[in-house]
């Protein structure tokens, strides 16, 4: 098993002093602290849990296979197909995960923009302490996921949920979760991004084809149809989170990740407001939001030295393929008419009068 780490250093005194001008007016997120050796993915239990987790046993609940792995299966949960050593997670999150009203909570459905969104959180959140052009940026020696402590992995089981007790606020995490596993206290701010289905399909393959180069699309495809793939059916795990910020728009920011590659910048001044630290003026004509944005980009997060080499070690696969081609419409060179047309009508029955669509 992986040896975690969390490393919380002083600040340097000089890099205060130059952001001082252009430093927001408010409460200061990661004020006086550096992030380091968070690997939170690299600690996820390697074993299959089968136990008794707080009266739910495990591996009475229904299973299906997970495309592309022997390891790890699926298990339906409250309606969500999680891999099974996440069962634990959902139920520890529900019952012991106490948010504090100043957390932010990154949320997503793997492979529709997690890691862009958490380099853009953090650099945000963070940017008193390091601003985007500094060369000692974190996200310049640290992948963004290291950034981000992950609180499925924390909650999995092995008492590293008590980790999250020792950062300071405001905490910033990311879930893959469905909205329904995440308790309702504690009025916390969650940002959820959302992607098209059929590129988020493809990215997911993609995914899944750097250790498996011979993976066909079709076991990919028919699984998450069916709504049994993980963190599944993507179209309850979208809807929750859609219903959640309609309901509580003060507490749950949808965004679509095709809207980030259209204005990121927007997006971005977007983020800031929600999580409360809108940016300034003076950093407006400063660049910081410019830099945050070019900070982030797939160009640059992808030429960074930990995501071109290495491993998500507890996952086995090669941090590059988090970043790859970063585009709306790649569906279109990997699906036939007909497998478009299935997805779009699934897609459009099952978010008939919700008000989200995706065209
Ligand atoms: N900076 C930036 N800008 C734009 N797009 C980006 C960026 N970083 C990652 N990506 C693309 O996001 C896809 C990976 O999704 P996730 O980050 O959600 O994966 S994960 O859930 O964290 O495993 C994957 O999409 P595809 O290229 O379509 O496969 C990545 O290329």
């Amino acid at each position: 098993m992986h040896t975690l780490s969390i490393t919380w250093q002083s600040n340097n005194s000089n890099t205060m002093a130059t952001n001082a001008a252009s430093a927001p007016a408010g409460p200061i997120p990661f004020k006086d602290v550096v992030v380091d050796n968070v690997d939170l993915v690299a600690t996820m239990p390697a074993e299959r849990s089968s136990e008794d987790h707080d009266d739910v046993l495990v591996s009475a609940l229904p299973s299906k296979p997970m495309v592309g792995s022997t390891q790890n299966k699926l298990r339906c949960y409250l309606g969500f197909w999680l891999p099974e050593t996440f069962v634990p997670a959902a139920i520890g999150l529900q019952r012991r995960f106490v948010p504090r009203p100043d957390d932010v909570i990154i949320a997503s459905l793997p492979k529709c923009g997690t890691t862009w969104l958490n380099a853009l959180a953090f650099a945000t959140m963070a940017r008193r302490c390091y601003p985007p052009a500094g060369a000692d940026h974190p996200l310049l020696r640290l992948s963004p996921h290291q950034c981000v402590p992950f609180l499925d992995a924390l909650f999995a089981g092995g008492g590293r949920e008590a980790r999250l007790d020792v950062l300071p606020s405001p905490r910033l995490m990311y879930t893959h979760m469905p909205h329904e596993m995440l308790p309702r206290a504690g009025g916390c701010r969650v940002v959820y991004i959302c992607r098209e289905p059929k590129d988020t399909a493809v990215s997911l393959w993609q995914f899944r084809r750097s250790m498996h180069p011979e993976l066909p699309f079709l076991d990919t495809f028919e699984s998450i149809c069916s709504g049994a793939n993980t963190y599944g059916p993507f179209w309850d795990h979208i809807l929750g989170y859609w219903r959640a910020s309609e309901s509580w728009p003060e507490n749950v920011l949808f965004l679509r990740y095709e809207k980030l590659l259209r204005d990121p910048a927007g997006n971005v001044r977007k983020l800031a407001r929600f999580v409360g630290v809108p940016f300034s003026e003076a950093e407006e004509e400063a660049g910081v939001v410019r830099g945050i944005v070019e900070l982030c980009s797939l160009g640059s997060l992808r030429s960074v030295e930990v995501n071109r080499t290495g491993y998500m070690d507890g996952l086995k696969f090669p941090r590059k393929a988090l970043f790859r081609k970063g585009v709306a419409g790649d569906w279109a060179n990997h699906m036939t008419p007909e497998m478009a047309r299935r997805m779009d009508d699934i897609v459009a029955d099952k978010l008939r009068a919700t008000g989200l669509t995706f065209q």
